[in-house]
């Protein structure tokens, strides 16, 4: 479904450049719900503007849905944004009009031109999130919780391929930022929806199956649900990681390069080296900070 390899972003502001993706490989299988951490900067809602279409990649390959994004005209990548893709965004002021009734929220984003078939998809949207009882009521009068939950019917107004959520649960409380996260679980389950999260919250990214996370405009690791036929990668998981529900992977892309995580080089000392010493050690790869080989060097 979405197939970014190399991706490049360069934001030019005055005599400033900023190379917000560097680089970036990612591949999101059709029907996956995943999801996508890193700190502030990292270069998340980049990555996500490309994929919605609302900016375009400096250079690089992205191909979402078998189209190129960056051969698209202005009108194709309009197109693009009305029927490929749906936005659940944290920030409500972008998805919802409060004065307005649920149901004439959802209706305002679709393609329809029949009233009558609008109002009745409208209302479908929001039995399907749950919000059958709720369809007459304005936005202003519903709790957060009920306002995501129209949010994301709005977002399934044209029938996206892709569903793209920023902080989706943001503003929520524990409780209702899982009924939320379940709602869009079953959405993936039920019509097969592609669903890309990003989030700062790493509990709520591990109630997916696979959670990437994106280190300086990079993918640097993947963490991938535990399952028993992993027994054996299980050995090599590390200390700390037992009883977690997800094994972390460091990602390497084609020239075999990858990130070590930060935590790693903190523990043996080694953070601020600029080499590493590695070693074969039977069927592992040992990777040793330099100065205790070399100690006169350092
Ligand atoms: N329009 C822009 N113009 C210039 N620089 C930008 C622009 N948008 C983002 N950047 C820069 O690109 C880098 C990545 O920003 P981005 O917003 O993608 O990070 P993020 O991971 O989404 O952060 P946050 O979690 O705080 O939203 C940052 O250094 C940011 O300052």
């Amino acid at each position: 479904m979405i197939t970014c390899e190399n991706l490049v972003k360069i934001y030019k502001t005055n005599e400033i450049e900023v190379m917000a993706l560097q680089g970036l490989n990612l591949h999101v299988k059709q029907g996956e719900m995943m999801a996508i951490i890193g700190n502030s900067g990292s270069g998340k809602s980049t990555l996500l503007n490309m994929l919605g279409g609302l900016d375009r990649p400096s250079a690089g390959r992205l191909a979402i849905n078998g189209i190129d994004m960056l051969k698209l005209t202005d009108q194709e990548l309009s197109r693009y944004k009305r029927e490929t893709v749906g936005f659940v965004w944290q920030n409500k002021a972008r998805n919802l009009i409060p004065y307005l009734t649920a149901r004439e929220n959802v209706e305002i984003p679709m393609l329809l031109h029949d009233r009558k078939k609008k109002r009745e998809r409208a209302a479908g949207l929001l039995e399907a999130v749950g919000l059958g009882h709720r369809i007459h009521n304005r936005l202003e009068e519903l709790s957060g919780g009920e306002q995501q939950r129209v949010a994301i019917a709005i977002s399934l107004a044209n029938r996206p391929k892709l569903l793209l959520a920023d902080e989706p649960t943001g503003a929520l409380d524990t409780r209702t930022s899982a009924q939320v996260m379940e709602l869009l679980r079953r959405l993936n389950a039920e019509l097969g929806l592609t669903i890309v999260i990003v989030t700062h919250d790493l509990d709520l990214a591990k109630q997916v199956e696979r959670v990437v996370e994106i280190r300086d405009g990079r993918t640097s690791s993947e963490m991938i649900r535990r399952a028993d036929e992993m027994e054996s990668v299980e050995m090599y998981a590390g200390d700390g990681e037992s009883g977690d529900t997800h094994i972390e992977y460091a990602v390497m892309d084609r020239a075999g390069r990858i990130q070590v995580p930060e935590h790693y080089l903190e523990a043996v000392g080694a953070k601020n080296a600029d080499k590493v010493l590695l070693r074969l050690e039977d069927d592992k790869i040992v990777l040793l900070p330099a100065r205790r080989e070399h100690p006169g060097e350092m």
